[in-house]
């Protein structure tokens, strides 16, 4: 039997995938915007600092102009993220509003933080929002994003944004909410006899290998990018769980200390690589 882990943490950047916040359909999943709303509008009245990565813009887009599929092209995709962060943005608004908490978009490239003039003023504005029990909500400036290799191809990586907004803000811990239940010794939506890992310490080449590609049609990212963002909160002794979106009530289960999804920890009693 797992017995509880022990997560103390005061701050907290909470990422969520499109694959939860779109249904396979392309229709939107109110009822997680609602509870994620909820939980974290709940958190910040605790007391807690709480910083939201939401993709979803591309999803939103495309369900928006009633498109089925995703644009092949960068272009077409970037526009759609523009027509979709707004309408994303007003979801959020209307679910957060409903729990009497503000909200603030932050719109970021993932190498803004290598100038300092630019860090400082992103830290600023991060730690004025949480003085005042505001809410960031963050996401990839996909219109100017270009860090991805091919970028003809594909671009936006919220996964190791949300690692990168969490070692700045100096967080105590990040959740990564996705359509799986954790990270599994095969891609459980191929293998159905994968196996969930518990807790992990180390993340080496291997491991990258049972990383497949994405599960959603919408979201980008895929597990490779959950574990470089896991690899990079090992390595500073940060906390990282990933766990399922489907229900974000989940998160209080899991400041509860409840042993739900992957834990990856620099200081696991399982040091374990896969
Ligand atoms: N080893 C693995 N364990 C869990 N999920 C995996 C694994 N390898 C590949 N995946 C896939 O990663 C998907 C999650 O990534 P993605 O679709 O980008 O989600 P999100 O939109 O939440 O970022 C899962 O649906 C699953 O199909
Ligand atoms: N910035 C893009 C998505 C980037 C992304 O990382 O997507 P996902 O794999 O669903 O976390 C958007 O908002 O659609």
């Amino acid at each position: 039997m797992s017995t509880n882990r022990e997560i103390n943490a005061q701050r907290i950047v909470v990422k969520i995938g499109t694959s939860s916040l779109i249904h396979t359909n392309g229709t939107v999943n109110l009822q997680t915007f609602d509870q994620l709303a909820y939980v974290l509008s709940e958190l910040n009245n605790q007391g807690k600092e709480l910083i939201l990565v939401s993709s979803g813009a591309i999803g939103v887009g495309l369900n928006k102009l009633n498109l089925k599929q995703r644009p092949t092209e960068i272009g077409a995709q970037q526009a759609l993220a523009a027509i979709g962060q707004s309408e994303l943005m007003t979801l959020f608004t209307q679910r957060f509003n409903h729990y009497l908490t503000n909200i603030a978009q932050i719109l970021l490239t993932h190498d803004v933080f290598d100038f300092p003039k630019s860090d400082e003023s992103v830290m600023d504005t991060f730690n004025c929002l949480l003085k005042d029990n505001i809410i960031p909500i963050v996401n990839e400036n996909d219109t100017v994003a270009t860090d991805e290799l091919d970028h003809r191809t594909t671009f936006g990586d919220n996964d190791q944004l949300s690692a990168i907004v969490a070692s700045h803000v100096d967080a105590d811990l990040l959740i990564v909410l996705s359509d799986v239940d954790g990270f599994y010794d095969d891609n459980p939506n191929q293998n159905p006899n994968a196996h969930l890992i518990s807790e992990l310490s180390v993340i080496n080449d291997n491991t990258f290998t049972i990383a497949g590609g994405t599960g959603s049609r919408f979201g980008t990212g895929g597990m490779k990018t959950k574990l470089a963002a896991a690899k990079r909160m090992i390595s500073e002794n940060r906390q990282m769980i990933l766990a399922n979106g489907n229900d974000p009530r989940i998160i209080f289960d899991i400041l509860e200390g409840q042993p739900i999804g992957t834990l990856f920890t620099s200081n696991g009693k399982l040091t374990q690589g896969v």
